[in-house]
């Protein structure tokens, strides 16, 4: 077994859709160093595994093309039920190849209890729970629009009560605001 399989530290981020999840997972990936930190979505291998249990090209559905919109729908129900057999299904798939050899995880679309559970069971002493939060005019700025069915949904809402974040980053386009929350959590995950 590799000696970083274990990581040191686990960072969860949650927020919003147009918080800026992507975006400050890419800061704090920048402030660590790709030697120690690397990014593992969640959302990845749902693709990637559901091509391969349909002998599917994995490369086509993630293009914005006619073929990825013929199996839309089966694949959502497809993660659900895998999902609601093994809650943890999605969370093992991402921290099992390459990236997750660093010491540090940058999880960056954690949406559900259960991914957040997850975490916090395998890896209690690392895993660090942060919300990203950005006001809706903020949001709509950056191209957010409510969308039925999207934002109402579990996959949207599922974190929105019900954990007790270890910090909350405040993403309101007031930049020493958002270098104190990200100092605040590097202090964490350093000490
Ligand atoms: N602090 C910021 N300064 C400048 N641009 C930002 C900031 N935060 C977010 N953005 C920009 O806003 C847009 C949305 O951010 P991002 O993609 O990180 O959000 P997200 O939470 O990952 O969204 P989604 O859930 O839809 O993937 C991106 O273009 C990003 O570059």
């Amino acid at each position: 077994m590799d000696a970083y399989t274990i990581p040191k530290a686990v960072i969860i981020l949650s927020g919003k859709r147009k918080s800026g999840k992507d975006y400050i997972s890419d800061l704090i990936l920048h402030r660590l160093g790709t030697n120690n930190c690397a990014i593992l979505r969640l959302s990845g291998p749902l693709k990637k595994q559901y091509a391969k249990d349909h002998n599917l090209d994995y490369e086509r559905l993630l293009d914005a093309s006619e073929y990825k919109e013929q199996f839309r729908q089966d694949m959502i129900c497809w993660g659900e039920e895998k999902r609601n057999q093994d809650p943890g299904f999605f969370c093992r798939l991402a921290t099992e190849n390459e990236s997750s050899q660093k010491e540090i995880w940058i999880i960056s679309d954690a949406r559900r209890q259960s991914d957040v559970e997850y975490f916090k069971e395998n890896y209690r002493k690392a895993a660090l729970t942060v919300r990203v939060h950005s006001n809706i005019d903020v949001r709509e700025q950056r191209g957010f629009v409510f969308t039925q069915g999207i934002d109402d949904a579990e996959s949207e809402c599922g974190l929105d009560v019900g954990v007790d974040w270890d910090i909350i980053i405040q993403n309101n386009g007031d930049q020493q605001e958002l270098d104190d929350g990200i100092n605040k959590l590097l202090e964490l995950v350093s000490s």
